[in-house]
């Protein structure tokens, strides 16, 4: 469980975040959304314990977290400047593991990960020479090698095409495990609602939650059949007005 609890950050002469209070549970992939400088990116910072809070508590299993948790991964936009061009796919994924166990069995974490993203034969390829969402998949390839109990995505998308980033949205729903929690943030509405079981609204200066609405879908289905049911099309709807500051749509 994951516990977010009235959580504040005030940069040097700027409140960026103020009483964000969330409770996640295991396993839930949790998208947040908001306009640029809500604080999103804070959020993130503060749960990876990269910034201090500066107001309440983030709580991983019940215990107050005061450096990087164990078990954190997480996955930024840029992937151009996270992989390293010197070292091959494979050993780029082997990078976090290099205090775990022996060589081999790094090795074959890391082909499981690469194979679980598609992968597998581009392991001896380097990131500059494949496409930025072979990149992209690479670097959540490196961050799944860890088995990571908690992944932390902050605009992971942001820098591919539309059709990529369609793929990559169904790849993260495919590889989300038992148990990994997710915290995903984006800019993009309707990715809020196709990934995510909940998704979280932050607005306002300092930026607190303005909702928090779970996804109801009756069926997932592929790509365009979900984003064509009504129950999705509503919520994207709504999503956008508080994103924007909308009032609600009457009702019918
Ligand atoms: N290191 C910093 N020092 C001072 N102010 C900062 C720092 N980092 C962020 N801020 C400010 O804090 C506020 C929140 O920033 P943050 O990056 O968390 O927002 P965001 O919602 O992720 O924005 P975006 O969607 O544009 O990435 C912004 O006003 C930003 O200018």
């Amino acid at each position: 469980m994951l516990e977010i609890d009235r959580l504040g950050h005030a940069y040097a002469g700027h409140t960026a975040l103020s009483g964000v209070s969330l409770r996640i549970a295991d396993g839930e992939l949790v998208s947040i959304v908001g306009p640029s400088g809500c604080g999103k990116s804070t959020l993130l910072r503060c749960v990876a314990g990269l910034v201090r809070p500066t107001q309440g508590r983030v709580l991983l299993d019940g215990t107050p977290v005061s450096g990087i948790p164990v078990g954190l991964a997480v996955v930024f936009q840029d992937y151009s400047r996270s992989l390293m061009p010197w070292l091959s796919v494979r050993d780029n994924v082997m990078l976090p593991l290099r205090r775990q166990g022996t060589k081999q069995r790094r090795r074959e974490a890391a082909l499981a990960a690469l194979d679980a993203v598609g992968l597998a034969d581009a392991a001896g390829r380097y990131p500059w020479q494949l496409s930025g969402g072979m990149q992209q998949r690479v670097a959540i390839a490196r961050a799944l090698a860890r088995r990571p109990t908690l992944m932390l995505m902050d605009e992971p998308f942001g820098s591919v095409d539309a059709q990529t980033r369609e793929d990559l949205e169904d790849l993260v729903l495919r590889v989300r495990g038992t148990g990994m929690t997710i915290l995903l943030v984006t800019h993009d509405i309707d990715e809020s609602v196709y990934v995510g079981d909940r998704v979280v609204v932050l607005g306002g200066t300092p930026g607190t939650v303005l909702a928090d609405l779970p996804v109801r879908l009756p069926v997932r289905g592929d790509q365009i059949t979900t984003r064509e049911l009504p129950e999705f099309v509503h919520l994207r709807a709504e999503v956008g007005r508080l994103v924007r500051g909308r009032a609600p749509a009457p009702a019918d």
